[in-house]
């Protein structure tokens, strides 16, 4: 069992006097990494509108990617969103194409709910996936590339099938069997109280960010699962510095 640190705060969202309120986990990974978890970030019937929109309309494509030497079709569909100017994104051997906020009018709604929940943050580029079943997936990986910068933001919403995200520590280059070190192997692990991985079961309307160290110290994944039939819409929202 992992030792969570649960918080449950309660974020103003409104400027107005409305009173809705939404819960967040606050999630403390230890050496200044950090997850924050809302479940109901945006009302279900509003969820599955921007759902039915983004299936429709984006011009999702499913690129050859370079991976451990290989070439293989990305297991999802993908499309690239970013402000004009910016640093262009590679990932993976791969330049996606960078499309237009104006071009697709609900993604700037949808990043406002973002920024509104988020005071500070300023995003201006977006990955979006689309996982057509359970055999659609993302490996594990960290979004750690250079032109986020040291300690990059992940603003995460997923709409329509629920599916596992998992984070998992990466493992530790100081304790590689330990020739000569002072401390015998045992010793040597889990010197604080927190756990190296956390699932996340991310619900439809769900917003997950991750901050601080998490990009160079963990792994994320969405595996496949048989069971998993419907399809899953992500988008993370990011900062291009
Ligand atoms: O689909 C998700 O929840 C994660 C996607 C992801 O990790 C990525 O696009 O880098
Ligand atoms: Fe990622």
């Amino acid at each position: 069992m992992s030792l969570l640190k649960l918080k449950a705060v309660s974020t103003p969202t409104d400027g107005d006097n409305t009173n809705h309120t939404l819960k967040k986990r606050i999630i403390d990974l230890g050496n200044a990494s950090e997850v924050i978890y809302i479940q109901r970030f945006t009302p279900l019937d509003q969820s599955w509108n921007w759902f039915d929109y983004l299936d429709k309309h984006i011009p999702w494509t499913r690129p050859t990617i370079h991976v451990f030497g290989k070439s293989i079709v990305q297991p999802r569909d993908t499309c690239y969103v970013a402000t004009p100017g910016l640093t262009q994104l590679t990932y993976s051997g791969y330049q996606p194409h960078s499309y237009s906020w104006d071009d697709y009018p609900p993604l700037k709604d949808i990043l406002e709910a973002v920024h509104k929940a988020l005071p500070g943050s300023s995003f201006n580029s977006l990955l979006i996936n689309r996982y057509k079943g359970g055999n659609d997936y993302v490996g594990w990986h960290a979004d750690d590339e250079k032109l986020y910068g040291p300690t990059p933001e992940i603003a995460s919403v997923s709409f329509g099938c629920e599916r596992e995200f998992i984070l998992k520590k990466k493992p530790s280059k100081r304790s590689n069997g330990g020739n000569g070190s002072e401390e015998p192997a045992k010793k040597r692990l889990k010197k604080n109280n927190h756990a190296d991985k956390h699932t996340f079961t991310l619900k439809h309307g769900s917003l997950l960010v991750m901050r601080g160290y998490t990009q160079r110290d963990w792994h994320h994944s969405v595996p496949k699962r048989a069971k998993a039939e419907a399809t899953r819409i992500n988008l993370t929202f990011r900062r291009v510095l």
